[in-house]
Protein backbone atom coordinates (compact mmCIF):
# COMPACT_ATOMS: atom_id res chain seq x y z
CA UNK A 1 0.00 0.00 0.00
CA UNK A 2 2.10 3.19 -1.04
CA UNK A 3 2.34 6.28 1.27
CA UNK A 4 3.01 8.79 -1.79
CA UNK A 5 3.78 11.33 1.48
CA UNK A 6 5.89 9.09 3.73
CA UNK A 7 9.21 8.01 2.88
CA UNK A 8 10.82 5.16 5.13
CA UNK A 9 14.73 5.18 5.97
CA UNK A 10 15.98 1.74 8.00
CA UNK A 11 19.46 1.73 9.62
CA UNK A 12 21.09 -1.29 11.13
CA UNK A 13 21.41 -0.25 14.29
CA UNK A 14 20.06 2.85 16.40
CA UNK A 15 23.52 4.76 16.61
CA UNK A 16 23.37 4.52 13.12
CA UNK A 17 19.96 6.13 12.79
CA UNK A 18 20.45 8.73 15.26
CA UNK A 19 23.87 9.80 13.76
CA UNK A 20 22.21 10.58 10.50
CA UNK A 21 18.94 11.64 12.00
CA UNK A 22 20.85 14.49 14.36
CA UNK A 23 22.63 15.74 11.10
CA UNK A 24 19.32 16.06 9.26
CA UNK A 25 17.40 17.82 11.71
CA UNK A 26 21.10 20.15 12.03
CA UNK A 27 20.40 20.89 8.05
CA UNK A 28 16.98 21.50 8.43
CA UNK A 29 17.36 23.94 11.22
CA UNK A 30 20.33 25.75 9.76
CA UNK A 31 18.33 26.39 6.68
CA UNK A 32 15.32 27.20 8.13
CA UNK A 33 17.90 30.07 10.16
CA UNK A 34 19.49 31.32 6.77
CA UNK A 35 15.69 31.79 5.45
CA UNK A 36 13.59 33.18 8.12
CA UNK A 37 16.00 33.68 11.29
CA UNK A 38 15.12 31.34 13.58
CA UNK A 39 13.53 27.98 13.78
CA UNK A 40 11.73 25.97 15.55
CA UNK A 41 12.06 21.86 16.76
CA UNK A 42 8.94 20.12 18.31
CA UNK A 43 10.33 16.90 20.34
CA UNK A 44 8.85 13.66 21.86
CA UNK A 45 9.33 12.25 25.08
CA UNK A 46 9.55 8.63 26.48
CA UNK A 47 12.41 6.30 26.22
CA UNK A 48 13.36 6.89 22.21
CA UNK A 49 14.54 10.28 21.56
CA UNK A 50 17.08 10.35 24.66
CA UNK A 51 20.39 8.95 22.27
CA UNK A 52 19.24 11.28 19.57
CA UNK A 53 19.17 14.47 22.00
CA UNK A 54 22.48 13.63 23.49
CA UNK A 55 24.14 13.55 19.93
CA UNK A 56 21.77 16.96 18.46
CA UNK A 57 22.77 18.78 21.08
CA UNK A 58 26.39 18.50 19.91
CA UNK A 59 25.36 19.71 16.32
CA UNK A 60 27.12 23.33 15.74
CA UNK A 61 24.29 25.57 14.94
CA UNK A 62 23.47 29.22 15.98
CA UNK A 63 20.99 27.48 18.81
CA UNK A 64 19.96 31.21 20.08
CA UNK A 65 17.58 31.31 17.31
CA UNK A 66 16.82 27.62 17.65
CA UNK A 67 12.58 27.30 19.84
CA UNK A 68 12.34 23.95 21.03
CA UNK A 69 9.15 23.15 22.33
CA UNK A 70 7.49 19.47 23.06
CA UNK A 71 4.77 17.47 20.98
CA UNK A 72 3.70 16.22 24.43
CA UNK A 73 3.77 16.18 28.13
CA UNK A 74 2.95 14.47 31.07
CA UNK A 75 1.26 15.80 33.84
CA UNK A 76 3.75 15.77 36.34
CA UNK A 77 6.27 17.91 37.79
CA UNK A 78 9.25 18.83 35.51
CA UNK A 79 11.84 17.49 38.33
CA UNK A 80 10.18 14.56 37.77
CA UNK A 81 11.83 11.68 35.49
CA UNK A 82 8.46 11.08 34.05
CA UNK A 83 8.67 14.21 32.88
CA UNK A 84 9.42 15.03 29.27
CA UNK A 85 10.81 18.07 30.05
CA UNK A 86 12.74 16.64 31.90
CA UNK A 87 14.36 14.70 29.60
CA UNK A 88 14.84 17.38 27.01
CA UNK A 89 16.30 19.37 29.90
CA UNK A 90 18.58 16.67 30.93
CA UNK A 91 19.31 15.54 27.65
CA UNK A 92 19.25 18.53 24.94
CA UNK A 93 19.37 21.65 26.38
CA UNK A 94 23.14 21.28 27.12
CA UNK A 95 26.45 21.74 25.80
CA UNK A 96 25.60 23.99 22.50
CA UNK A 97 22.06 23.62 22.46
CA UNK A 98 21.85 25.12 26.40
CA UNK A 99 21.30 28.45 23.98
CA UNK A 100 18.33 27.77 22.65
CA UNK A 101 15.04 28.85 23.76
CA UNK A 102 12.51 26.08 25.54
CA UNK A 103 8.56 26.07 25.90
CA UNK A 104 7.68 23.74 27.79
CA UNK A 105 4.06 22.56 28.80
CA UNK A 106 3.62 21.51 32.14
CA UNK A 107 2.75 25.22 33.47
CA UNK A 108 1.35 26.26 36.62
CA UNK A 109 -2.49 25.45 36.15
CA UNK A 110 -3.79 23.41 39.24
CA UNK A 111 -5.52 20.87 36.06
CA UNK A 112 -4.84 19.81 33.17
CA UNK A 113 -7.77 21.13 31.58
CA UNK A 114 -6.68 24.43 32.46
CA UNK A 115 -2.81 23.46 31.73
CA UNK A 116 -4.14 23.31 28.01
CA UNK A 117 -5.11 26.70 27.73
CA UNK A 118 -2.36 27.84 29.38
CA UNK A 119 -0.12 25.81 27.15
CA UNK A 120 -1.71 26.73 23.93
CA UNK A 121 -1.40 30.43 24.19
CA UNK A 122 2.81 29.80 25.16
CA UNK A 123 3.32 28.16 22.13
CA UNK A 124 2.50 31.10 19.63
CA UNK A 125 5.93 32.09 20.77
CA UNK A 126 7.23 29.46 18.83
CA UNK A 127 7.85 29.79 15.54
CA UNK A 128 5.38 28.22 12.89
CA UNK A 129 4.80 26.35 11.09
CA UNK A 130 7.48 24.21 12.96
CA UNK A 131 10.63 23.68 11.08
CA UNK A 132 10.73 19.86 12.58
CA UNK A 133 8.15 17.77 14.55
CA UNK A 134 10.05 14.28 15.77
CA UNK A 135 7.31 12.04 16.74
CA UNK A 136 7.35 8.74 18.68
CA UNK A 137 4.72 6.40 18.79
CA UNK A 138 4.25 3.57 21.43
CA UNK A 139 2.93 -0.07 20.79
CA UNK A 140 -0.62 1.10 20.95
CA UNK A 141 -0.38 2.92 18.03
CA UNK A 142 -0.36 6.53 19.87
CA UNK A 143 1.40 9.08 19.20
CA UNK A 144 2.23 12.65 20.99
CA UNK A 145 -0.16 12.32 23.49
CA UNK A 146 -2.94 11.25 21.37
CA UNK A 147 -4.04 7.81 23.03
CA UNK A 148 -6.29 5.24 21.36
CA UNK A 149 -9.46 4.67 23.54
CA UNK A 150 -9.03 8.23 24.93
CA UNK A 151 -12.24 10.51 25.46
CA UNK A 152 -10.14 13.57 24.14
CA UNK A 153 -9.07 11.51 21.02
CA UNK A 154 -11.88 12.88 18.67
CA UNK A 155 -11.23 16.41 19.62
CA UNK A 156 -7.57 16.13 19.47
CA UNK A 157 -7.45 14.55 15.87
CA UNK A 158 -10.30 16.66 14.65
CA UNK A 159 -8.94 18.47 11.74
CA UNK A 160 -10.98 21.81 12.34
CA UNK A 161 -9.33 22.69 15.31
CA UNK A 162 -7.51 25.37 16.08
CA UNK A 163 -4.25 24.65 16.54
CA UNK A 164 -3.11 24.34 20.21
CA UNK A 165 -2.77 21.83 23.29
CA UNK A 166 -5.32 19.38 24.78
CA UNK A 167 -5.55 18.03 27.92
CA UNK A 168 -5.56 14.30 28.01
CA UNK A 169 -6.92 11.34 30.57
CA UNK A 170 -6.31 7.96 28.99
CA UNK A 171 -7.09 4.67 30.98
CA UNK A 172 -4.14 2.94 29.39
CA UNK A 173 -1.49 5.96 29.57
CA UNK A 174 0.66 6.65 32.73
CA UNK A 175 -0.67 10.67 34.11
CA UNK A 176 -3.00 12.72 32.67
CA UNK A 177 -1.13 14.25 29.50
CA UNK A 178 -0.81 17.32 27.62
CA UNK A 179 -0.46 16.73 24.11
CA UNK A 180 -0.24 19.12 20.76
CA UNK A 181 -3.60 18.23 18.76
CA UNK A 182 -3.64 16.98 15.05
CA UNK A 183 -4.08 20.43 13.48
CA UNK A 184 -0.89 21.56 15.90
CA UNK A 185 1.14 18.84 14.92
CA UNK A 186 0.56 19.55 10.98
CA UNK A 187 1.20 23.30 11.13
CA UNK A 188 5.04 22.25 10.13
CA UNK A 189 7.09 21.51 7.29
CA UNK A 190 8.62 18.68 8.34
CA UNK A 191 7.43 15.26 10.35
CA UNK A 192 9.40 12.73 11.35
CA UNK A 193 8.35 9.74 13.06
CA UNK A 194 10.81 7.90 14.87
CA UNK A 195 10.72 4.34 16.11
CA UNK A 196 12.77 1.70 17.17
CA UNK A 197 12.59 -2.37 17.49
CA UNK A 198 9.99 -5.09 16.10
CA UNK A 199 7.41 -4.79 17.77
CA UNK A 200 6.65 -0.79 17.37
CA UNK A 201 7.32 -1.62 13.28
CA UNK A 202 4.70 -4.21 13.03
CA UNK A 203 2.22 -1.62 14.60
CA UNK A 204 3.69 0.85 11.99
CA UNK A 205 2.55 -1.63 9.47
CA UNK A 206 -0.63 -2.22 10.24
CA UNK A 207 -1.05 1.64 10.60
CA UNK A 208 0.32 2.29 7.20
CA UNK A 209 -2.79 0.19 6.38
CA UNK A 210 -5.97 2.55 5.93
CA UNK A 211 -8.39 1.86 8.90
CA UNK A 212 -9.99 4.30 11.86
CA UNK A 213 -7.73 6.56 13.81
CA UNK A 214 -9.32 5.24 16.85
CA UNK A 215 -7.58 1.75 16.36
CA UNK A 216 -3.81 3.63 15.56
CA UNK A 217 -3.79 7.49 16.40
CA UNK A 218 -0.68 7.63 14.40
CA UNK A 219 -2.38 6.95 11.19
CA UNK A 220 -4.00 10.71 11.26
CA UNK A 221 -0.37 11.19 10.67
CA UNK A 222 0.81 8.70 7.91
CA UNK A 223 -2.49 9.54 6.06
CA UNK A 224 -2.64 12.76 5.64
CA UNK A 225 -1.38 14.75 2.31
CA UNK A 226 -0.24 18.55 4.09
CA UNK A 227 3.29 17.49 5.70
CA UNK A 228 6.18 15.48 4.54
CA UNK A 229 6.49 12.44 6.78
CA UNK A 230 9.81 10.59 7.51
CA UNK A 231 9.57 7.44 8.80
CA UNK A 232 13.50 6.76 10.83
CA UNK A 233 13.05 2.96 11.73
CA UNK A 234 16.03 0.59 13.32
CA UNK A 235 15.72 -2.91 15.18
O1 LIG B 1 4.29 8.47 26.50
C1 LIG B 1 4.93 8.74 25.50
O2 LIG B 1 5.14 7.77 24.59
C2 LIG B 1 5.63 8.01 23.26
C3 LIG B 1 6.51 6.80 22.92
O3 LIG B 1 7.48 6.69 23.94
P1 LIG B 1 8.63 5.56 23.97
O4 LIG B 1 9.06 5.52 25.41
O5 LIG B 1 7.98 4.27 23.53
O6 LIG B 1 9.69 6.01 23.04
C4 LIG B 1 6.39 9.33 23.15
O7 LIG B 1 6.57 9.64 21.80
C5 LIG B 1 5.62 10.42 23.88
O8 LIG B 1 6.27 11.66 23.74
C6 LIG B 1 5.57 10.06 25.34
O9 LIG B 1 4.97 11.05 26.15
Amino acid sequence: MPLHWVHEHHFPDSPTLVHALSGEIKVDLEEAIGERGACSLVVSGGRTPRALFEQLRTEALDWTKVWIALADERWVETTSPDSNEYLVRETLLQDLAAAAHFIGLKNPAPKPEAGAEWASRALTRVPRPFDVVVLGMGEDGHTASLFPGSLALARGLDPAAVPGCIAVNALTAPHARLSLNLSALLDSRRIILYIEGEAKRHVYLRARVPGTVAEYPVRAILHQRTVPVDVFWAP
